[in-house]
């Protein structure tokens, strides 16, 4: 895939990302990190569900789905804000869920490894500025940073579900490379309805579509 596109300075490691020593010299001139990793895939719209039964999954179990899979997205996003030379991370989704999306980004803003690195989130200019859907505001401990995110919404968009953050190594002098805001608040978690019941989720068809066959993960 990485030859299909064309990628020349890359290597392919067949690893466990967590286990990856971010002090291991390899790593040592890291400077972006990629990071999609295993989700719900709940905005994944397939053409032919309709032709599957739907099984039964209870509130109850798809959401301890959900908080198992936040929880290792946010160990996957702490994890790539310890390599000493990151000054990017793009954490993506093809969720609708905020508890996937803007509660695991709060997470992380809040966590020991952003508030060292400093890391926060880009502006809002820099992350695909003429996209309309943002985050989901009430999510989030400062809604103004629901204009950093990017969310397409099934059905709206032509688009499947898609969610995009990108977080960014602040200068800490304040200087030129300083984002206009940082993340030191702590995390009063707006939880809930995890699933957002904001303007912007209300209106997403995916919340409301027939239970899919239920999977693992989109791996
Ligand atoms: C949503 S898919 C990524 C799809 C990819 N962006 C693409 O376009 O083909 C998530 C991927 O993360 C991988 N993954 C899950 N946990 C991982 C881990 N701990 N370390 C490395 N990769 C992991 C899965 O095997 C899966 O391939």
């Amino acid at each position: 895939m990485l030859e299909r596109a064309g990628c020349k300075n890359t290597e392919a490691m067949n690893a466990d990302f967590l286990t990856t020593d971010p002090q291991d010299p390899r790593f040592s001139k890291v400077t972006h990190i990629l990071l999609d990793p295993s989700c719900s895939g709940s905005g994944i719209i397939n053409r032919l569900d309709y032709l599957l039964e739907p099984e039964e999954e209870t509130d109850d179990s798809q959401e301890e789905r959900l908080i198992k899979l936040s929880a290792f997205q946010l160990m996957m996003i702490r994890h790539a804000m310890k390599f000493p030379s990151v000054q990017k991370i793009v954490y993506s989704t093809c969720s609708i869920h905020a508890t996937e999306n803007e509660n695991v980004v709060q997470q992380a803003l809040s966590s020991a490894e952003a508030q060292t690195g400093p890391f926060t989130l880009a502006s809002p200019h820099e992350v695909l500025p003429t996209w309309r859907r943002r985050g989901l505001p009430e999510m989030l401990a400062n809604p103004a940073d629901a204009a950093a995110l990017v969310r397409c919404s099934p059905g709206e968009d032509a688009t499947n579900g898609f969610f995009v953050s990108c977080f960014v190594r602040c200068d800490n002098s304040g200087g030129p490379g300083a984002p206009e805001h940082k993340n030191v608040q702590e995390t009063p978690m707006k939880r809930k309805n995890p699933e957002g019941d904001g303007d912007n989720a209300s209106k997403e068809p995916g919340n409301k579509r027939k239970k899919r066959k239920k999977k693992s993960g989109n791996e």
